[in-house]
């Protein structure tokens, strides 16, 4: 089957095509593109990080990006002809620092600041409110045990995935912080951790603002994402007629067409069709 014949509505991991051979690449969906220079050319790559291309870590700070995907990514960046971009609930600082070098086109804060695929950057303007909130936060979470803030200057996330005890009271707790913060900021929950993030954008409109411009603009989007902030960028490129992939188990109320398992067997597939 090709990827234009992709049927949607099957949302099952398939088996392996014979083209791989690894023994993770036993869950690679049908319908993804190969790596020839020629079907690559009709795509735009749009990958989350935390929980897609890494694996889920104890805190935000101990994430491992492991040998050769730096590599692999610039490499596949390359034949896409510079059509790849990170989408992310970090921030583009925090990402650089996470692939140095590589610069590439990014999404940070759920799609809230953007740097293009000319290095055009969009920031978003903090407000007294949003700062006030920030700080309230910082004071507040002391009070539990083993609860992390993570200031991510215009986004502010609590996570208590060594406390999950506390997750309903995080949760109440940031209720507050939003209303504080005013109507320019949001929640967004995620896996251990809710977030006060801008609410101007999502990761849906950061794939739109891409997909408008070289040289994304005339291909097809293919998302990789892997949490409920990923679900708008899902929607976004099945509508422009592109493919979702969800990392993790297949669900029902989820918007992606196709799923792998886990962030290892995307990186074997990315390091396989970067050669
Ligand atoms: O959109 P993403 O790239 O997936 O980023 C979402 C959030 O990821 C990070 O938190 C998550 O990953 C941590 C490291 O594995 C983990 O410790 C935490 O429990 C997860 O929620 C990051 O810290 C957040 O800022 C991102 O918004
Ligand atoms: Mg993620």
């Amino acid at each position: 089957m090709s990827s234009k014949e992709h049927d949607p509505m099957d949302r099952s991991p398939l088996t392996v095509p014979s083209r791989t051979t690894s023994p993770e690449n036993h869950a690679i969906p049908h319908g993804l593109p190969d790596g020839s220079r020629d079907v690559l050319a009709d795509w735009a790559f749009f990958f989350d990080i935390d929980g897609t291309l890494l694996d889920i870590a104890e805190t935000p700070e101990a994430v491992c990006v492991p040998d050769g995907l730096i590599h692999d990514l610039v490499h596949l960046s390359r034949k896409l002809d510079g059509a790849l971009a990170l989408v992310t609930g970090r921030s583009i600082s925090f990402v650089d620092t996470l692939f140095p070098g590589a610069l590439f086109p990014v999404a940070g804060l759920h799609g809230a600041e953007r740097r293009d695929a000319a290095g055009r950057m969009s920031e978003i303007e903090l407000t007294s409110d949003f700062l006030r909130a920030k700080d309230e936060l910082k004071k507040r979470a002391l009070s539990w045990p083993d609860i992390l803030v993570e200031d991510k200057n215009a986004a502010i996330a609590v996570h208590y995935r060594q406390a999950p005890q506390y997750q309903h009271d995080m949760q109440m707790l940031m209720r507050e912080i939003a209303a504080m913060a005013g109507p320019r900021w949001t929640l967004q929950n995620g896996k251990m951790v809710t977030e006060l993030r801008p609410a101007t954008s999502d990761k849906g409109r950061a794939v739109k603002a891409f997909m408008a411009d070289a040289p994304f603009s005339a291909r097809r989007p293919l998302v990789f994402g892997d949490d409920v902030t990923d679900e708008a960028m899902f929607k976004a490129a099945n509508a422009a007629g592109g493919l979702s992939v969800k990392i993790g188990s297949p669900s029902e109320t989820s918007a992606a067409t196709l799923y792998m398992e886990s962030p290892a067997i995307l990186r074997s597939w990315i390091s396989e069709i970067a050669q």
